[in-house]
């Protein structure tokens, strides 16, 4: 049966189904493919290609002499493309929110609202190409000067999620492109269709052929090509812990740079003098947003006894609105997860923490809608001696911790392997410098549930990554500074 995003777009030239290698659009030369489905209901949307290792290491032949050529187009014109795509992408921001919904399930206007946020960071390296300045330093010695360049590392691999299938690959290919960088994009297999979509529209915008390509196949072998080929000069991979972990260990025989953004265990943190009403907004956006599947989700929600009560019923209010569903219908607010793995992995920490006295105040098991929805599912009595406060669920479910005092909770808090995003509530500014220095992660949101944007850095500490992205440093991994000694002067 053919899927509706068949007949649902504006622009069916944005659903591709093959691979885009050097400017063209190609199949396996074996024909191998795989399905791309929808979480709602499993049924298949396009089968893709599955490229081999050798036709991954043609591509990135392509990309090298493609980035040459990239390299030597003046920042401005770099930017001019950067520019036109972002603007391509604005114009076709409904078409590829149906796509990424579709692949993905989220709800339709978080999907949108994913392509329209990190579209800006095309707009926002299209500026910083033209800010790549160098230094000219006084000499060391009489006649000589100290010159330093920035010049792009060069070929760059990119490995990207499904959990945000559209956005995860602007903010890699911004900085890439902007720097004057080549990139080879893996999309997770899972949701390749967004991917897809945008370099459709790459084309469009005048990219030069090679210096944005999509490969599709299996990680492994990709992955493999990726971290031992000797032309590629970096990879950025945003996903797994686990998974960052085995690529730094391949990349090692190179010295590959590496940029990853990689999994959390945020605490959100809730004081007694806290705005109640503003933290229970943000425990909504930070915990639920897409379905709880986002590295920077509110993993452990840490709330100061004296206020524990009244927070768990407001909290509890703005959950029962939730709605399940299809994500392209009116009205949803929580689609499917993306598969069954993730399902069971929300069940196992349910049952861990029931099982170690937990009280399910809301949700706790499989939506009547069936698949792979759950109920959102909230559990007071969480101590950290459960498997939820320890792993990142990747799921919505909002545990919460009661604490005693300041020392307590930053204890707690930072007792991860983990450190991207953290947030707290409250209002007294000693205490937000104090805790704002206190929490070991990358990312604090104080008095906000939603801290990704274009002009901040985001990543990790500890386990959670290496590099940033976005702002102006976002684009530090994408260029290797050079020093010219300049004497006889
Ligand atoms: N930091 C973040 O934003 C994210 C964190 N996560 C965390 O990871 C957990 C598991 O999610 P999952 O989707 O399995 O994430 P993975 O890390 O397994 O997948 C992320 C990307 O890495 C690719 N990949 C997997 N193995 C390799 C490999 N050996 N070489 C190259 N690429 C590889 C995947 O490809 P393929 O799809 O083909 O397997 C996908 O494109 C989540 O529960 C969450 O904790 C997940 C997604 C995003
Ligand atoms: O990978 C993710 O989960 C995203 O980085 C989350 S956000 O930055 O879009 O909020």
């Amino acid at each position: 049966m053919t899927h509706p995003l068949k007949t649902a777009l504006k622009d069916a030239s944005l659903l591709a189904d093959k691979a885009f290698v050097a400017g063209r659009w190609v199949c396996a030369a074996d024909g191998r493919t795989f399905p791309v489905t929808d979480p709602f209901d499993g049924s298949v949307i396009a089968e893709v290609p599955s490229l081999s290792r050798e036709e991954v290491s043609a591509a990135i032949d392509a990309a090298e002499t493609a980035q040459k050529l990239w390299a030597r187009r003046t920042a401005k014109e770099r930017a001019k493309v950067l520019n036109t795509w972002f603007q391509l992408i604005l114009d076709n921001a409904d078409d590829l929110a149906l796509i990424l919904t579709s692949e993905q399930g989220k709800p339709l206007a978080e999907a949108k609202g994913e392509v329209i946020a990190n579209a800006a960071y095309l707009e926002w390296f299209a500026e910083e190409a033209k800010r790549i300045d160098g230094d000219i330093i006084p000499g060391a010695n009489a006649g000589q000067r100290i010159l330093v360049l920035k010049q792009p590392v060069g070929v760059c691999a990119a490995i990207t999620p499904w959990n945000f299938p559209n956005g995860m690959i602007t903010r890699k290919a911004g900085p890439a492109l902007a720097a004057g960088c080549s990139m080879l994009l893996k999309p997770a297999s899972q949701t390749p269709l967004s991917a897809l979509a945008l370099a459709v529209l790459a084309e469009r915008a005048g990219v030069p052929a090679g210096v944005f390509s999509v490969v599709t196949g299996e990680a492994r072998p990709i992955g493999t090509e990726f971290c031992h080929n000797p032309k590629v000069a970096k990879i950025t991979f945003t996903g797994s812990t686990g998974v960052g972990r085995w690529l730094m260990k391949e990349a090692a025989d190179g010295i590959k740079r590496l940029s990853l953004e990689l999994g959390g265990n945020a605490p959100f943190i809730v004081f007694d003098d806290a705005d109640l009403d503003a933290a229970v907004d943000g425990a909504m956006i930070s915990k639920f947003r897409n379905a709880g599947q986002t590295c920077v989700c509110a993993n452990r929600i840490y709330v100061q006894e004296s206020v524990v009560e009244a927070f768990t019923e407001k909290l509890l209010a703005k959950v029962s609105a939730i709605t399940l569903g299809r994500g392209t219908d009116a009205g949803i607010t929580q689609g499917p997860l993306i598969d069954d793995k993730a399902v069971a992995k929300i069940e196992e920490h349910v049952a861990d923490a029931l099982e170690k006295g937990g009280r399910l105040v809301a949700g706790g098991k499989r939506s009547v809608l069936g698949g792979t929805f759950y109920e959102p599912t909230v559990i007071t009595g969480v101590t950290q001696a459960m498997k939820v406060a320890a792993e990142e669920t990747f799921a919505p479910l909002a545990p919460i911790i009661s604490f005693r005092d300041e020392d307590e909770v930053i204890a707690m808090a930072n007792d991860s392997e983990y450190g991207l995003a953290s947030y707290f509530y409250a209002k007294d500014m000693a205490r937000v410098w104090r805790v704002a220095e206190a929490l070991e992660a990358g990312i604090v949101g104080v008095n906000s549930g939603l801290i990704a944007n274009e002009m901040a850095p985001f990543g990790g500490v500890k386990q959670s990554g290496l590099g940033r992205e976005g702002s102006k440093y976002g684009i530090e991994g994408f260029l290797e500074i050079k020093y010219v000694c300049v004497a006889g002067l």
